[in-house]
């Protein structure tokens, strides 16, 4: 069985895409950049951070996936906004041009310690003042790293994407399948890993 170190249901059901099967283990780290710390390395560090935090709590041996995903523009970190204010001001940023989608992830496997990261650029149409404000009011951009859900309403916002949608909702599949593969679990522990439909 894998342990997803997640409270994200859109992990949980990005997993459930590929037919993994997983037991959630939600950890609750700080999330802050260190100084000078890039946008990529530090998803990379909070995925890593998450993972072996659960790690450690479970003190087993099933393997453990983390993963972080933050927004970038302008070399900036755009996580969760605290407030009304800070997701206007988030979207107001991104209106209307392209940022970058960092999603990291991380598997503890037998001592090992495995990543990957995806990299996706996403162009926003123009948001004005009054979508910005009906967009809050929507509920959607609160626990959303940017301030917007590209699965929900913010589709309406996505002019173009290149890259992983799948990253950019959470959980990069092709890089997490790869993860996955390269540390044997698909063969070796087939049944506890995949759903019997896999
Ligand atoms: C850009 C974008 C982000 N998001 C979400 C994915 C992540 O859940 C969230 C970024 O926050 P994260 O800190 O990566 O994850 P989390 O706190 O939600 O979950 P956990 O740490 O327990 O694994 O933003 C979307 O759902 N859609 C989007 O289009």
């Amino acid at each position: 069985m894998l342990v997803l170190a997640s409270a994200s249901p859109r992990r949980r059901e990005l997993l459930d895409q590929i037919g993994v099967a997983w037991q959630a283990h939600p950890v609750d780290v700080e999330e802050i950049p260190l100084a000078g710390e890039s946008p990529q390395d530090f998803a990379r560090r909070m995925a890593v951070t998450k993972a072996q935090t659960a790690h450690d709590a479970l003190a087993g041996s099933w393997p453990v996936l983390g993963a972080d995903t933050v927004v970038s523009i302008d070399g900036a970190i755009l996580g969760k906004p605290r407030d009304r204010d800070d997701a206007l001001a988030m979207l107001g940023r991104l209106s209307g041009r392209t940022h970058t989608v960092f999603s990291a992830v991380a598997l503890i496997h037998q001592g090992g310690c495995h990543q990957a990261l995806s990299t996706t650029q996403v162009r926003l149409r123009e948001l004005t003042p009054a979508d910005r404000a009906a967009y809050w009011a929507s509920g959607e951009p609160a626990d959303k790293a940017g301030a917007y859900g590209i699965q929900g309403l913010g589709a309406l916002f996505v002019a173009h994407i290149q890259g992983s949608y799948s990253g950019v909702v959470g959980l990069p599949l092709f890089e997490t399948g790869a993860l996955l593969r390269r540390c044997g679990l698909k063969s070796a522990i087939d049944h506890d890993t995949l759903k019997a439909s896999q």
